[in-house]
């Protein structure tokens, strides 16, 4: 296979506490649906083609379960991993505070102190209620920023934002990849020795 083509597979993992809407997120973007009811996730792996840059990328995304500060890192979801997007609920204070908490295990993991990444506010849409609103847009931003992260805010219930998730997570990806080798992670990701 031409070395353009194993260039532009891209393994990206989402993770974040439990219910923030990870797997909404990503059935929305490969699937265009998005599902009301509630089913905890154990593992699951979708795959999507998407053009970036003028570039076709074919992602693996996977959705893990949720992680909560006790949670061990599965090596599944850092090695060979070249992209994280890390979720929290904009209606949920706590798990706005596990977001550092993931970002380090993966760092400690990885042994590196930056990787690609996006951080993501989700279920904006809940916002419209004072009450719903644990989290300010801010908050977010200066947390993605100490983590040289790229930052957005999501409703996978109404289709905001959703696409542009995975973008910024490839222009992480690629920003750290100047010049990447044929079907290997990015500089941020781990490396089976
Ligand atoms: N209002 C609203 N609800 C959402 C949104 N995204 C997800 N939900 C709801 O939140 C609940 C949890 O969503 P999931 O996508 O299953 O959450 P998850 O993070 O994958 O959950 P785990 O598998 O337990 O980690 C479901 O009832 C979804 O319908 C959103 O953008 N807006």
């Amino acid at each position: 296979m031409p070395a353009a083509n194993l260039l532009k597979k891209k393994r990206i993992a989402v993770l974040g506490a439990r219910s923030v809407g990870k797997s909404s997120l990503i059935i929305q973007f490969t699937e265009n649906e998005f599902v009301e009811s509630y089913y905890p996730t154990i593992e699951s792996i979708f795959s999507k083609s998407v053009k970036y840059n003028g570039v076709e990328y074919e992602c693996d995304i996977i959705d893990t379960a949720g992680q909560d500060e006790y949670s061990i890192l599965n090596s599944k979801h850092a090695i060979g991993v070249h992209g994280y997007v890390l979720v929290y609920s904009v209606a949920s204070r706590s798990t706005f505070d596990m977001i550092q908490t993931v970002h380090d295990k993966i760092t400690d993991f990885c042994g590196v102190n930056d990787i690609p990444c996006v951080i993501v506010g989700s279920k904006t849409d809940l916002k419209t209620s004072p009450i719903s609103r644990q989290v300010q847009p801010n908050e977010g931003e200066k947390l993605a920023k100490e983590n040289k992260a790229a930052w957005v805010e999501t409703s996978a219930k109404n289709n905001v934002n959703v696409g542009k998730v995975f973008e910024l997570c490839l222009a992480e990806i690629e920003k750290r990849s100047p010049n990447p080798q044929p079907d290997q992670p990015g500089k941020g990701g781990c490396l089976i020795m």
